[in-house]
């Protein structure tokens, strides 16, 4: 088994007298792009805060390629490139000045490694220009950028696509996927599940502090298609569809548009062959998934997911 990225173990934080995080288990595996997902105010920044170091560790230990956060600090954090809320940024100078002022920071990074993170966040054309003309997703693109100058092994994101628009979501997922492709490990966390599905490998799920689970997105897939589909048929006659449709003893109900039909997949067919055996004129047949990801997420934690 290769040395996981990021390892934590029983991980609890207390505010006073308050629980906030407990029993966080993580195992984060080398190369691949973890998101750590749940509702505001579940415990994602704390948990967060305190694997970079931010917050006092309550109870338990992280591990970063090994290295316990509590006892060898300087060995973890040497490997960790993070962003926890926004990215420190200086707005009237230039992306190359802000990321050529970070660098001094560190040792050794030359202006070939800072040539090298611009393209690498695809920054090269606006690099130049002062970061206050840039837009949300490039300065995050510019912060990635600065968190990834001293080469670290393990990327850590608070938010990265809050504010973001489907494109700036697209070029982030890019982004990820090419720095776990070159073996960067990427750990990043939202309360939206659709953004997780489509950046990550494997999703951790947090609620009231506790993890809830981890699973792939696959698995996750999976779980939103059991239980069936959802189709809308649209008939030439469709009240004398619905009738036809609730005699094979198929959930459906009357919308404005047609049919709506709640059903397995395996008895579309069916439902096919009896309309036009009825003589009912099908016009289409458009199938909805009856189960998205925010269904799986409440069925994960019993409640509903508090977006916002
Ligand atoms: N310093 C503090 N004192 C008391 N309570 C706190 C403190 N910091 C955080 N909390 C509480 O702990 C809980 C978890 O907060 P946290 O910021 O970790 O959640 P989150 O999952 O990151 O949510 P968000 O996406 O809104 O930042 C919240 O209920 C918050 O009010």
């Amino acid at each position: 088994m290769p040395e996981a990225a990021l390892l934590t173990k029983n991980l609890r934080k207390d505010i006073g007298s308050k629980t906030i995080v407990s029993d966080i288990n993580l195992n984060i595996h080398t190369g691949e792009v973890f998101g750590f997902l749940g509702p505001n105010g579940a415990g994602k920044t704390t948990t967060i805060r305190m694997i970079v170091g931010l917050s006092r560790i309550t109870q338990g230990d992280i591990f970063i390629n090994g290295h316990s956060v509590r006892t060898a600090f300087r060995e973890a954090m040497c490997d960790v490139g993070c962003i926890v809320e926004n990215p420190e940024l200086y707005k009237y100078m230039s992306g190359l000045d802000n990321l050529r002022m970070f660098a001094r920071l560190y040792a050794g990074i030359t202006q070939a490694r800072i040539d090298e993170v611009v393209k690498l966040v695809h920054l090269e054309d606006a690099i130049r220009g002062k970061v206050k003309t840039y837009s949300l997703g490039m300065r995050q693109r510019l912060g990635i950028a600065q968190a990834l100058l001293h080469r670290p092994r393990l990327l850590i994101l608070d938010e990265p696509t809050n504010g973001l628009d489907p494109a700036g979501i697209r070029e982030m997922r890019g982004l990820f996927r090419s720095l776990a492709e070159q073996g960067t490990t990427v750990f990043v966390s939202s309360h939206i599940l659709a953004e997780m599905q489509q950046m990550c490998d494997r999703v951790g799920i947090i609620h009231h502090g506790r993890m809830v689970t981890v699973k792939t997105v696959d698995e996750l897939v999976d779980m939103s298609h059991s239980g069936g589909v959802q189709l809308l048929v649209r008939t030439g006659d469709n009240g004398k569809a619905l009738a036809c449709i609730t005699e094979l003893n198929i959930q459906a109900g009357m919308e404005k548009d047609g049919v709506r039909v709640s059903t397995e997949p395996a008895r579309v067919p069916e439902i096919v062959r009896a309309l036009v055996g009825a003589q009912i004129d099908v016009f289409a047949l458009d199938t909805q998934e009856a189960h998205s990801l925010e269904d799986v997420f409440i069925k994960l934690t019993g409640e509903e997911q508090q977006n916002g």
